[in-house]
Parts: C-alpha cells; sequence; structure tokens
C-alpha cells in the first residue's frame, strides 16, 4: 500500500497557481507573501461612540463635580471634519471616525449626559483612552500572511482589509468522475432486473469535493469498450485527475482494465490491502492527466479515494500533509484480519477524556454501505496482525476532518 502511494504522490505535482478573486480562494493555498500596502488602523480614530476632548479639560471630574464643555462639531466614521479641539471644547464622534486635531482621547456616551450642544461629563478619561493608533495593528510594509498558508475566514479578513481584492493561490484539482458497468442505473430511475444504483460516483463525487476539488460527475458509461474510451477522452480537457470505477478485476467484462492496459500508461497492481485490492493509476492523454481506475465494490472504492485520491488531491492543492492524520485508540470489539494485508476496518470513533475509542460497524464485506454510513472512521490493521482484541490499541484515521 505505501509503494502504491509513493507510486501516486510520485506522479502527481501540485497545480500552478493563479491569481483568484478573495472569495474563490477560501480553502486554497496562498502562493505569495501578503505584505500590506497600509498601515492597520489607516488613520488614528475613536473607539467609542462619545466626545473627543483634551484629556487635562477633565481633571477632578467625577459624578458629584461634573465638568460641562461646549460640543463644537460632529465626527461620523467615513467623514473628514476638519474640525480642531482647542482647549475647553469638545467634539462629538462615532466609533471608526478619525480623531479630530487638538484632541488626545475619547469619553464615552455612557459618562455623559449626551448633550448636543454643551456636554456634562462626570468622569476624567486617561490620556489617549479609547483612540485607536494608526499602525498599532499592522504598519505598511509589514508582512501580513506567509506563503502557504491555507485561507481560511480569519486570513481572508486581513487579505480584504489590507484592500487586496485577489491573491495568488493554488486552484481547485477540477476532478472528472466515471462509473462503469451494465447493471448501473441514475438514482430516481426505476430498476430493472439485476441493476442496481449508481452510488460510487456519487460517493467519490462527495468525497473529492469535501476534500477540495470542483467535481464533474459524469455519471454512468455502461462496459461498451468504444463508449468508456470515447468519454474519458472526452472529458480529459476539463480534468486535472479523472477517476473511474469498475472494470478492473478479473470479469469477462473488466473493460477499464482492458482497454487501458493497451495504452500503456495506466498501470494494474494488486495492492496488499482490504478493501482495495485491484486498483489502477497511470495518466491519460497529451497533457497526461493522472486517471485512478477505483474498484467497483462500493466500499472499496471510498477506502480506495482515502488512501490514495485523496493524498493526491492535497498535492495538487499544495495542501499538507497530503495523508490523513492517523489517531491511536483502544478498539472495543474484536476481529479477525487477514494476514499480509493491511485492513481497514469501518468503525464509530468518539474521542473523549480517555482518548479514543472506536466499535466497528456493519462487517468486512466490500459491498456493506449501510455500516459505512454509520462510520467515521477506520481502524487501520498492519500486515502482519491477524486478529484484533477488545482493549487493543489501534490506529484510526478519523473521516470527517476535512483539514486534516
Ligand atoms: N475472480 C476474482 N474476482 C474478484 C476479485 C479477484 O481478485 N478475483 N477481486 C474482487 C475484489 S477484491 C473487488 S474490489 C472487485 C472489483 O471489481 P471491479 O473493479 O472489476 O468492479 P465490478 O466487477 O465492475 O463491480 C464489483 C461490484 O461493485 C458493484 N459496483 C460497480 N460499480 C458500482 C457503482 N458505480 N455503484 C455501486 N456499485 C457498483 C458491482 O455491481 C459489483 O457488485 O472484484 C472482486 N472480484
Ligand atoms: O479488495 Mo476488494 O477491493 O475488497 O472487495
Amino acid at each position: 500500500m505505501d509503494e502504491h502511494l509513493e507510486v501516486v504522490l510520485g506522479r502527481v505535482q501540485a497545480l500552478p497557481a493563479f491569481e483568484q478573486p478573495l472569495m474563490e480562494a477560501v480553502g486554497l493555498v496562498l502562493c505569495e507573501d501578503v505584505v500590506s500596502g497600509l498601515s492597520l488602523p489607516g488613520f488614528d480614530n475613536s473607539a467609542m461612540d462619545g466626545y473627543a476632548v483634551q484629556t487635562a479639560d477633565l481633571a477632578g471630574a467625577s459624578q458629584d463635580n461634573p465638568i460641562t464643555l461646549p460640543v463644537v462639531g460632529e465626527i461620523a466614521a467615513g467623514r473628514v471634519e476638519h474640525i480642531v479641539v482647542t482647549p475647553g471644547t469638545c467634539v462629538r464622534i462615532m466609533t471608526g471616525a478619525p480623531m479630530p486635531r487638538g484632541a488626545d482621547s475619547v469619553v464615552p456616551v455612557e459618562w455623559t449626559d449626551g448633550g448636543t450642544v454643551n456636554v456634562r461629563i462626570a468622569q476624567q478619561p486617561a490620556l489617549a483612552a479609547s483612540v485607536r493608533r494608526a499602525g498599532e495593528d499592522v504598519q505598511a510594509g509589514e508582512k501580513v500572511l506567509d506563503r502557504d498558508t491555507v485561507l481560511g475566514p480569519r486570513q481572508i479578513a486581513v487579505l480584504a482589509a489590507v484592500g487586496r481584492a485577489r491573491v495568488k493561490a493554488r486552484p481547485r484539482p477540477r476532478v472528472v468522475v466515471v462509473s462503469t458497468g451494465a447493471e448501473l442505473r441514475e438514482p430516481g430511475t426505476k430498476l430493472g432486473e439485476g441493476q442496481i444504483y449508481d452510488s460510487n460516483s456519487y460517493t467519490l463525487a462527495a468525497a473529492a469535493r469535501a476534500a477540495g476539488a470542483v467535481v464533474y460527475r459524469v455519471g454512468i458509461v455502461g462496459d461498451d469498450p468504444k463508449r468508456i474510451m470515447d468519454t474519458l477522452s472526452d472529458q480529459l480537457v476539463r480534468a486535472d485527475l479523472v477517476i473511474t470505477t469498475g472494470g478492473v478485476s478479473m470479469g469477462a467484462y473488466d473493460v477499464v482494465k482492458e482497454e487501458l492496459s493497451k495504452l500503456g500508461t495506466v498501470d494494474f497492481p494488486q495492492v496488499a490491502m482490504q478493501p482495495g485490492k485491484p486498483q489502477g493509476f497511470g495518466v491519460l492523454g497529451e497533457d497526461e492527466v493522472p486517471i485512478f481506475t477505483l474498484p467497483g465494490n462500493p466500499v472499496s472504492a471510498y477506502v480506495s479515494f482515502e488512501v490514495f485520491v485523496r493524498p493526491a488531491l492535497r498535492k495538487l492543492m499544495g495542501q499538507m500533509p497530503y495523508r490523513r492524520r492517523p489517531v491511536h485508540g483502544v478498539s472495543l470489539d474484536g476481529f479477525s484480519s487477514p494476514a499480509g494485508k493491511r485492513q481497514f476496518v469501518r468503525a464509530a470513533a468518539t474521542s473523549g477524556d480517555e482518548g479514543w475509542m472506536a466499535s466497528t460497524v456493519g462487517g468486512h464485506g466490500s459491498h456493506l454501505l449501510g455500516g459505512l454510513s454509520r462510520s467515521n472512521a477506520l481502524i487501520v490493521v498492519p500486515e502482519d496482525v491477524t486478529s484484533v482484541r477488545a482493549g487493543d490499541q489501534v490506529e484510526l484515521w478519523p473521516l470527517d476532518e476535512e483539514t486534516g
């Protein structure tokens, strides 16, 4: 399994970065150091709704001994008023409004009678109280974000605040998902005898989107070799990565393996893991677009995505770490595991005061989707372990932590 993952990660390279509007860049990896062109705050301004004053005028002001000052003007946020606060006067001011010349502190309105012609002030502010200084947050010329930062809401906040409309970031990979198999029908339509709904293309499209990709779910293409190959070649123009499912084991109609093997650019190894033994990986077309041909069994397809495709998508996006961060915990159930294969067991895991605990859900069969839907983790059993007892320490992959 590790060898195959190395092959995959050796082949997939991070997508080139380009300038993106801020909202397109949410969740992407920044590919430049961002230096602020301006200071934050950009000018001295009030932190309170109140009165801009000369502090010295209010020496000794108290509840019992309020001091009255004439109000010589008013400044709201966004206004430029060239009013000067001279000794013995004050200016009504709103939060975020530029400090007028002459004033050296702000009295919050709660300490006053709220007057607009004259105001009674019952407390002396400290010098510079409630004044937000130009540049106290960010200085012009200062680096605000480092290259390789993943852009979340807090990083987008500072980018917008320093006036950036676009940033250089690695784009979301475009992923094409195709499912093969003559038995497949689209959910919402009627099933005939021997037919099943195509769940894999939905599973994989959802998983790729959760990992950050833009997904084109092509859906069912049947098992006609020409149709499969034509669809793949048509889709290549909009794909940074292609995923197919089905048709890669030993059956008489395993056409994906048969047809793609002829190209010589896709390999079909048997990987020592369960589920997910029959794998296919390689490149297609002039642009050498990476392709994963995942097994058709639904749980195998999903586990294969987790083990191989998700790390590849994260590498395309430049998002470290590529692999899921494993945790350690206790298995609450005992079960057996095949010798010589790494096994991924569906589990419901919780993390509490005593660390991680995991119960197995459903059976081990690669067709058992009911249990998969109740799981939120995989227990990973090494190749040389053939039985896990209740209470044993195990490696766990929590599956719902999209950033880890
Ligand atoms: N003689 C052997 N038979 C099988 C072997 C083997 O080594 N020797 N390996 C088994 C393993 S393990 C797996 S996994 C599967 C892989 O099969 P394929 O990738 O060829 O997939 P199919 O045969 O097309 O389908 C397998 C199974 O999955 C269902 N399926 C397929 N696509 C979908 C879909 N989009 N949504 C829902 N379910 C899907 C399909 O109906 C089959 O039941 O091969 C074993 N056999
Ligand atoms: O190894 Mo297959 O991928 O489990 O059912």
